[in-house]
């Protein structure tokens, strides 16, 4: 048989774990070969690249990609990253597993991803600015509101959703708010978009933590990456009487047993930029971080954190996955042959919240008709409850993982919906 040409377009660490657990899943449903490149492999991956003026004078290039994994059941919907590490490969994955996890949830979009390989802290508001719009003007043959709706990732933010849907509006020549989601309030969003991935998190701890008959009260916590994810989560678990004891971001790792104030450390985000500086006697390496033990992990910046060399270290009841990606296949095999069974919150339901909520405001700029912030909530918790329930009871009839669960319900989603119309024989 021909190699598949795909193979060589897709490569890395990143995209090898999302194939690896594609793998593992197509294996347990027994998905027929001949149907597993075109569910695994995306449907179109686009690189621009994106040049703009520096503020020294220089004119520098940037390379930015958006892929668009399938088609089959609405748009595609995902956020944008900017971050150095960017590649095809890894928006390839991130991509991939927003099919699944949009799937799961129950939402009318295949999966997306974008990003622009840039370290957005080194550029300065105006650059930061020039690049997003160029970004965006690239991407306008490619996106738009039944073709493939942006929102924020890591690195990116509502101010950088504002610019993106104004760029793509000035070119319509008129005011498109529905081209992508995570917008400010003012711009056509949401209420609760900002808050909605944290929320969820939180939401489905509670609900792991009444399986394991653990009262939040009770419970102690740790996060790592303090952006968008790990701030709210951190802030709405402390809502729920959970105490947090670890934070991190890039620039530093602070554990304390007695428990931070959330409130403090955000305001000193807010202030410096990052955590560094908080404190020094609660700070740690950051590689200790991970391993303190702890009723709730809740690893929310990066990929590839929790491995093989550190996955028996861990000493937490639940691992709620906030991030994309942070456990490796490795590790996973090591996580499922522990006796201390670890209640593992999949990144494919832990995080939907965020996608759940972008959905909710894609509606919402659709009709042009908002909602009060109680609905939104209501709305997104009922469609959490529901996928938490069915990835446990898929696990438990399976007697399998619940990320093998709730991507096995994804996979099933897309791959019966293409079946259906007729793209496989
Ligand atoms: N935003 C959303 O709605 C959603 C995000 N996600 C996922 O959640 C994760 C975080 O995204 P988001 O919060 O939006 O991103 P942000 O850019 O808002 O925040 C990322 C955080 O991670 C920290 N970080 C980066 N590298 C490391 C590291 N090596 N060690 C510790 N901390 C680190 C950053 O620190 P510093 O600022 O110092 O660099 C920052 O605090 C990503 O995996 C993303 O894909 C998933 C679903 C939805
Ligand atoms: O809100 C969205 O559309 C996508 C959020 C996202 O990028 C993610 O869930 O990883």
């Amino acid at each position: 048989m021909m190699q598949n040409p795909n193979r060589q377009i897709y490569s890395g660490p990143v995209f090898d774990m999302a194939r690896q657990q594609f793998e593992r899943v197509a294996n347990h449903l027994q998905i027929p070969e001949m149907e597993r490149d075109r569910l695994l492999y995306p449907k179109r991956a686009i690189a621009v690249s994106c040049p703009i003026h520096r503020d020294d004078g220089r004119t520098e290039v940037f390379q930015g990609y958006r892929v668009q994994h399938h088609l089959t059941l609405g748009p595609t919907k995902g956020g944008t990253r900017f971050s150095p590490s960017v590649d095809v490969g890894e928006i390839a994955a991130l991509a991939i597993w927003m099919s699944w996890k949009c799937a799961l949830a129950g939402l009318p979009y295949g999966g997306a991803k974008g990003g622009i390989t840039v370290d957005p802290y080194a550029l300065s508001p105006r650059e930061l600015e020039a690049l997003s719009r160029r970004y965006m003007q690239e991407m306008i043959p490619f996106v738009g509101p039944h073709t493939d709706v942006m929102a924020p990732d890591m690195g990116t933010n509502e101010q950088v959703m504002a610019w993106f849907m104004d760029t793509y509006s000035m070119y319509q020549g008129q005011t498109i708010n529905e081209i992508v989601t995570g917008k400010p309030v003012s711009a056509g969003g949401t209420l609760g978009r900002r808050e909605a991935t944290g929320r969820g998190v939180a939401y489905l701890v509670a609900r792991a933590l009444d399986h394991l008959g653990i009262s939040a009260r009770a419970a102690t916590a740790i996060v790592q990456g303090f952006g968008n994810v790990g701030s709210v989560t951190a802030y709405s678990l402390a809502e729920r009487g959970v105490r947090i004891i670890g934070a991190s971001d890039h620039t530093g790792a602070y554990y304390d047993p007695n428990g931070f104030d959330v409130g403090e450390l955000q305001r000193h985000v807010a202030k410096q930029g990052q955590l560094a500086g908080f404190s020094t006697e609660s700070l740690i390496e950051q590689s200790e971080l991970l391993v303190q033990k702890c009723d709730i992990l809740v690893p929310a910046a990066i990929e590839r954190v929790i491995t093989g060399g550190n996955v028996s270290e861990l000493k937490c009841r639940i691992l709620a996955e906030g991030a994309n990606g942070p456990t490796t296949p490795e590790a996973d095999v090591i996580l499922n042959e522990r006796g201390d069974k670890i209640f593992v919150l999949p990144d494919i339901l832990c995080n939907a919240g965020g996608v759940i909520v972008s959905y909710f405001e894609w509606v919402q700029d659709l009709q042009r008709l908002f909602w009060e912030e109680a609905e939104v909530f209501d709305r997104l918790y009922q469609i959490l409850e529901r996928s938490f329930q069915q990835t446990i009871a898929r696990a438990k009839r399976d007697r399998i993982s619940h990320r093998m669960a709730a991507t096995a319900i994804g996979v099933s989603v897309v791959q019966s919906a293409k079946r259906t119309r007729g793209l496989f024989p």
